[in-house]
């Protein structure tokens, strides 16, 4: 991003805010979502403006992995370090309806009286590709933006923007940056990450071996390929293995077996990376489909409408409007991915569907913690599953007994792919 795009002022509009350098300029805008701090639609947006000293950070650094993984500790380092009268908020700056413009930062509303804040923000100034600014009330009661520093500039007034209200733009922020961020469309895509995290993930270098080694993919086999979709503990798992009895059919997952080693590592990294690697998964089950559906019927526990979803919902912040419209390509199939014959999704309501969890007293993964208490959450991932196209998934009512959902899963089976 061009240091002058970096100079411009701020306002809001529900949770948008657009920073603006001055009328004749084009704005530039930036979007918050809470870190340590709820901001949800009812609460009076403007008043995180009102009180405190204000301050943004902005990451820039044209590698994306070493922009992604500071990124990270830099959201460790200020909830570890921050006062707790502290609030820090996630923030997006971004050009309105522009793709890839989304640059990371944070927001931070200090109500302490302590000097610790200045003294994180100094050292994290003196960090490459980290640039604070400040915010400060005029006596006109209007909101201005300043490049922050704690050494006194007598010699010379600092340039300052003025915060200005702008309309909220078309397209959500945090869905500007999705495709080959979250989302990949091609396995060269997804392979490209983890080929430039060789050096700092050594795993990596396993991983895309075990990529390179899939066999290669043939026509696609006399076989119908069924996947069974859904949230955790709807039941994909009882089904896929009750499917294989009664269909004498292959099983499959995706993520394969093979990655299992990996899994845990890849599932703590920054989201570029955790995404890629369940993409190229899917590339390796898509081989063992092929070769699989030349001798039975095959079915998948999971597949690609999973990874899709998921990374559009962990990355799409706030509510269910926020997600990109059903047309958007974002829910487009990837061209290279071998196509199943059909995808179906299991749905429980979310009563079920935690007694279900509670019945199964597994420990929970982050992600499942997270859909048992975002209610939010799980709205987007299901959505986002039932946007996906070409395939598109058939909703399957999990509700029922066990056999009862086999037997309504082995009827659209017979149905759809003439079983
Ligand atoms: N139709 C059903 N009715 C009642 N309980 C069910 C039904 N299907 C599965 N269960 C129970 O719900 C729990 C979760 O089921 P299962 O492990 O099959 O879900 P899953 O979708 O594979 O979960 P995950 O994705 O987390 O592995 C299990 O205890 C299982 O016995
Ligand atoms: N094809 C897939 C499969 C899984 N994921 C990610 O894994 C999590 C769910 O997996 P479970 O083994 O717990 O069922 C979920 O967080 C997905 O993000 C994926 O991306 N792609």
């Amino acid at each position: 991003m061009a240091k002058r795009a970096l100079l411009r002022p701020a306002q809001l509009c529900s949770r948008i805010f657009a920073v603006e350098l001055d009328v004749r300029a084009d704005p530039f805008y930036f979007a918050l979502s809470s870190v340590h701090k709820t901001v949800d639609d009812h609460s009076p947006v403007r008043s995180i403006f009102r009180d405190g000293n204000l301050y943004s950070l902005h990451v820039y650094c044209n590698n994306r992995i070493q922009r992604v993984k500071f990124y990270g500790e830099l959201k460790s380092k200020l909830t570890k370090e921050l006062p707790t009268n502290c609030d820090c908020f996630e923030l997006s700056s971004f050009l309105p309806n522009e793709e890839q413009s989304v640059i990371k930062g944070f927001f931070i509303r200090d109500k302490s009286t302590s000097s610790v804040t200045e003294q994180v923000l100094n050292e994290l100034q003196q960090t490459d590709g980290v640039c604070v600014f400040s915010y400060v009330r005029g006596e006109d009661d209007q909101l201005w933006q300043e490049l922050w520093s704690t050494s006194k500039r007598n010699w010379m007034e600092p340039d300052k923007y003025r915060v200005v209200p702008a309309s909220a733009p078309e397209v959500h922020p945090s869905v500007l940056n999705i495709r080959n961020s979250d989302v990949f469309y091609s396995l060269e895509d997804a392979y490209k990450v983890l080929q430039e995290c060789g050096d700092i993930i050594p795993e990596s270098k396993a991983v895309l071996e075990l990529v390179d080694q899939r066999p290669q993919r043939g026509i696609h086999g006399k076989f119908p390929v069924v996947i069974i979709e859904g949230l955790d503990a709807t039941g994909k798992t009882t089904l896929t293995e009750s499917l294989r009895g009664s269909l004498g059919a292959i099983l499959l997952k995706s993520p394969p077996q093979c990655l299992a080693p990996f899994r845990d590592r890849f599932d703590s990294e920054p989201p570029l990376i955790r995404r890629a690697f369940y993409a190229l998964g899917n590339y390796i089950t898509a081989c063992q489909i092929s070769t699989a559906a030349a001798q039975a019927p095959v079915i998948v526990d999971r597949y690609w409408h999973s990874t899709a979803a998921y990374a559009i919902a962990t990355a799409v912040s706030g509510k269910l409007e926020n997600l990109p419209g059903p047309s958007s390509e974002v829910y487009h199939w990837p061209e290279d991915l071998l196509q199943p014959s059909l995808v179906l999704l299991l749905t429980v309501n979310p009563e079920e569907r935690l007694r279900r969890l509670k019945g199964r007293g597994l420990e929970k993964t982050v992600e499942e913690a997270e859909l048992e208490v975002n209610h939010l959450f799980r709205q987007k991932v299901e959505e986002a599953y039932k946007r996906i196209k070409n395939p598109a998934c058939i909703v399957v009512d999990a509700s029922p007994s066990p056999d009862k959902v086999l037997q309504q899963v082995l009827l659209l089976i017979s149905d759809k792919c003439h079983l």
